[in-house]
């Protein structure tokens, strides 16, 4: 029966080493990435489509409308807060919605709109209602829009929690996508989550 002989310190080193490597793996699954090839192939063009998205969903579904979930001032996510350059301290008007065709959820839409942002260039944004937001977005020739970044969502993230709140039990794996619209020195940073039925 051979025993293993190898010296102490490289066992250590090799249960480091994996402990990094578990570790590495996490934080990669859990970053905004920019190609979306990890995504489903039949979601990777809705994922990529770099118009309104509301546009497209109107092309393909019937009867849409955005239902208002909520539009309040809260505290951005810990990712979101990187994304546009902003202290924990800074409050925000955090929109959700979901797009809807008839009463069929096709995305969860969660849109952080800083104070700033509001009242130096996106005024209007404050009464927005259930007017889509790229209409608004979409039709301002001098907004921005920043490069696509997706990612996978599980239960382990609150975006998944808050759509899955709001829409019932869901796919143990969502995608999204997210983007910075900036005009001028205001950004406001956009998600979506993209719901099963989008690819039924
Ligand atoms: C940015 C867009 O606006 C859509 C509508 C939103 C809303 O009304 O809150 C939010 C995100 C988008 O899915 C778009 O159509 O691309």
């Amino acid at each position: 029966m051979s025993i293993n002989t190898a010296p102490a310190s490289r066992v250590w080193h090799n249960r480091r080493f994996r402990r990094l490597a578990t570790v590495m793996s996490h934080i990669a699954s859990h970053r905004w990435e920019h190609p979306a090839s990890r995504a489903p192939r039949a979601l990777r063009r809705w994922l990529t489509h770099p118009g309104s998205l509301t546009a497209r969903l109107i092309a393909r579904f019937p009867g849409f409308k955005v239902k208002l979930l909520r539009q309040h001032w809260a505290r951005p996510n810990r990712d979101e807060l990187r994304a546009l350059g902003l202290k924990r301290s800074q409050l925000a008007i955090v929109r959700e919605v979901l797009l809807m065709s008839g009463n069929t959820p096709l995305v969860f839409a969660h849109s952080v709109m800083p104070r700033s942002a509001l009242f130096h260039g996106y005024q209007r944004l404050r009464r927005q209602g259930t007017k889509p937001l790229g209409a608004t977005l979409f039709a301002n020739p001098k907004v921005r829009r920043s490069a696509l970044a997706f990612r996978g969502l599980d239960k382990r993230h609150a975006l998944y929690r808050r759509a899955e709140a709001e829409v019932g039990p869901l796919p143990a794996r969502l995608w999204a996508r997210r983007s910075r619209f900036e005009l001028g020195q205001a950004r406001i940073l956009v998600t979506e989550v993209f719901l099963p039925a989008v690819t039924p």
